[in-house]
C-alpha cells in the first residue's frame, strides 16, 4: 500500500476531512512559508487527528533545540528536514528526539545526487522532491529508478508537484513507498476538500 501524507494544514476543517480519509501523515510546516504554523497552533490542529494519523513537521535548517521544543509542544511523531542538513545531523535528531527522520532531497539530476545515498539507513526516509522545495512543480521522475538505487532499504516518498491527475502515473510506474502532496491540492492558496479526496482516492485506486 502507498502511504499518503498530505502537507501544509492550518485550518480546523482541513483537519477533520483529511482525518476522514484513509491517510497515513498529515504535515505541519515550520519553515518561513505561506503555510507556516506555530507549534502551538500544530498541537491544537493535530489533536483534531485519529491516532492513526502521524503527525509530521516539516524545517528548514533547524537547529536540533528548537526541533526538539517544536516537536514537543506540537505533538509529533516525524520531522522532516528540508534544508541542509547533514546525515550526522539526522542520526544526531533521531537519537536525541526519538522520532523517525526524514530526509528531503531536491532532484537536479546531476552527479551530486548520489550524495543522497549517505542517507541510506540513518533517515527514516528519502523525500525526492523538486530542487526548490515546496514549488509544487515536479522533479523528472525518470531519475527515480537511479536515485532508488542509492537508498538501497530506505523509504522513499515522492514530493514536487504532485496531484490527482498525475499521482496515479507515479504509483503505477515508480511504486514508491509513499506519496506526498501540498499545493496540488489548493485552490486560490487553501487547501481544497474534493481535491484532497480526489488525490487520495487516485492513489488508492492504484492498489
Ligand atoms: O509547503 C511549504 O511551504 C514548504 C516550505 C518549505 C519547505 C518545504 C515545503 N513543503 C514541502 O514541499 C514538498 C512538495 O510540496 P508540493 O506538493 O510540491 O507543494 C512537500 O514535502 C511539502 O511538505
Amino acid at each position: 500500500m502507498t502511504l499518503i501524507k498530505v502537507c501544509g494544514l492550518r485550518l480546523h476543517e482541513t483537519i477533520h476531512h483529511v482525518g476522514s480519509l484513509p491517510v497515513e501523515y498529515v504535515g505541519f510546516v515550520f519553515a518561513r512559508s505561506k503555510r507556516q504554523v506555530t507549534a502551538e497552533e500544530a498541537a491544537e490542529l493535530g489533536g483534531n487527528l485519529p491516532d492513526t494519523v502521524q503527525r509530521v513537521g516539516v524545517f528548514v535548517n533547524v537547529d536540533a533545540t528548537e526541533l526538539k521544543r517544536i516537536a514537543e509542544t506540537a505533538g509529533l511523531h516525524v520531522l522532516q528536514l528540508h534544508g541542509d542538513e547533514t546525515p550526522e545531523f539526522c542520526e544526531r535528531v533521531k537519537r536525541e528526539t526519538g522520532l523517525a527522520v526524514w530526509k528531503a532531497w531536491g532532484v537536479r539530476g546531476d552527479q551530486r545526487d548520489e550524495e543522497v545515498g549517505a542517507f541510506a539507513g540513518i533517515a527514516d526516509a528519502v523525500l525526492l522532491d523538486n530542487a526548490r522545495g515546496g514549488s509544487g512543480v515536479p522533479f523528472a521522475w525518470s531519475e527515480i529508478p537511479r536515485l532508488r538505487a542509492y537508498l538501497k532499504d530506505t523509504k522513499l516518498f515522492i514530493a514536487g508537484g504532485l496531484d490527482a491527475d498525475n499521482v496515479g502515473e507515479l504509483v503505477n510506474t515508480y511504486r514508491p513507498d509513499g506519496v506526498d502532496v501540498s499545493s496540488g491540492v489548493e485552490k486560490v492558496g487553501l487547501k481544497d476538500p474534493e481535491k484532497i479526496t480526489a488525490f487520495v482516492t487516485k492513489v488508492r485506486e492504484q492498489q
